[in-house]
């Protein structure tokens, strides 16, 4: 019976091969801890954002990524180390002025017209973009004369990252950005972003969407308990957990194939075994040699999901 093995990548980089090791540091995050009481939400965190860069910092509730988005932003103190942004202290007016963020729907007034909104943020940069770049950036177009408190979720979303945009800084922080938002929305977000980037933009962003690293971002940041437990780009960080899974038909034993060269873990799944294995072609050796009629043979990464599993568990 013929076999079909397909490779599976899996993973797209937005820049691939694109290296920030010798770009500026517009943000600086040195030997920083943070407690709220007894609480430690974040533990001696080091941390460089390069210009032109798209950062995601991805981390299971709790694990302390608002945090360090807070005391970049100048909102919080650090209790030790030092948070600097463009080189100076992220609290001063000039280094606010480079920085835009995008805020949570209740911090906007509802009965404010969309361009009344972006009127008002735009008054309080130097140099901010014209409002017909703003609508066209945040695809705003036909609803800038309603009222915030009228739109959809998806709308208020992208009204908020125009206020976080309008101001033309030159670092954007977005907090979860597409909480809340359908596939499609998120996926319409996602090309906004990117367009910014491609602006030369620096973005930081938090989110739980593990695709949504994968989709943007040059270098994820996993944080877990405070800690930054791994960094990378998301292909660095799913080679770190050295994984391929492979699904095939085939009529041998779990437990055959579990004394296996690399086997991880084996399991059905519906008519097929589906097999993690750290040595993927040792594997497939084993597994072609033992059962010559095997089928619909499949090899793929280990996604961002089961890489950020192994690094936060
Ligand atoms: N103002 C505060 N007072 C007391 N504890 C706080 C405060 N802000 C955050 N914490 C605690 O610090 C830790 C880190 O919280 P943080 O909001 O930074 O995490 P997060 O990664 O952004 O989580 P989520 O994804 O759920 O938003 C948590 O234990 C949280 O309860």
């Amino acid at each position: 019976m013929a076999t079909a093995i397909e490779i599976a990548g899996g993973f797209q980089s937005r820049v691939p091969n694109r290296s920030f090791a010798g770009g500026a540091a517009v943000a600086r995050v040195a030997g920083v801890s943070k407690s709220y009481g007894s609480v430690q939400a974040l533990r001696e965190v080091e941390l460089s954002i390069h210009a032109g860069e798209v950062v995601a910092l991805l981390g299971p509730n709790g694990a302390g990524k608002s945090t360090l988005v807070k005391l970049l932003l100048g909102l919080a103190s650090p209790t030790l180390g030092r948070v600097s942004v463009f080189g100076g202290d992220p609290k001063d007016t000039v280094t606010r002025e480079r920085v835009g963020s995008m805020m949570q729907v209740g911090g906007v007034p509802a009965t404010m017209k969309v361009r009344e909104h972006i009127d008002l943020f735009s008054s309080y940069y130097p140099k901010p973009l014209l409002m017909t770049d703003v609508i066209e950036l945040a695809g705003l177009q036909g609803i800038e004369q309603r009222q915030f408190g009228e739109l959809s979720g998806g709308q208020k979303q992208r009204v908020l990252f125009a206020l976080a945009l309008c101001g033309d800084p030159d670092l954007l922080f977005l907090d979860e950005p597409t909480v809340g938002l359908d596939v499609e929305a998120r996926r319409g977000f996602w090309d906004q972003i990117r367009r910014l980037a491609a602006r030369g933009k620096t973005v930081l962003l938090t989110t739980h969407y593990l695709e949504e690293a994968d989709a943007l971002a040059d270098r994820v940041v996993v944080i877990n308990k405070g800690s930054i437990v791994a960094e990378g780009t998301p292909a660095s960080i799913k080679a770190s957990t050295a994984g391929k899974k492979i699904r095939v038909v085939t009529r041998m034993t779990l437990s055959s194939i579990e004394r296996m060269a690399g086997v991880v873990s084996v399991s059905y799944d519906r008519e097929a075994v589906e097999i993690q294995t750290s040595a993927a072609e040792a594997t497939l050796r084993e597994l072609l040699a033992a059962d010559g009629e095997v089928s619909g043979l499949e090899v793929s990464n280990a996604g961002i999901e089961e890489a950020f599993l192994a690094l936060t568990k």
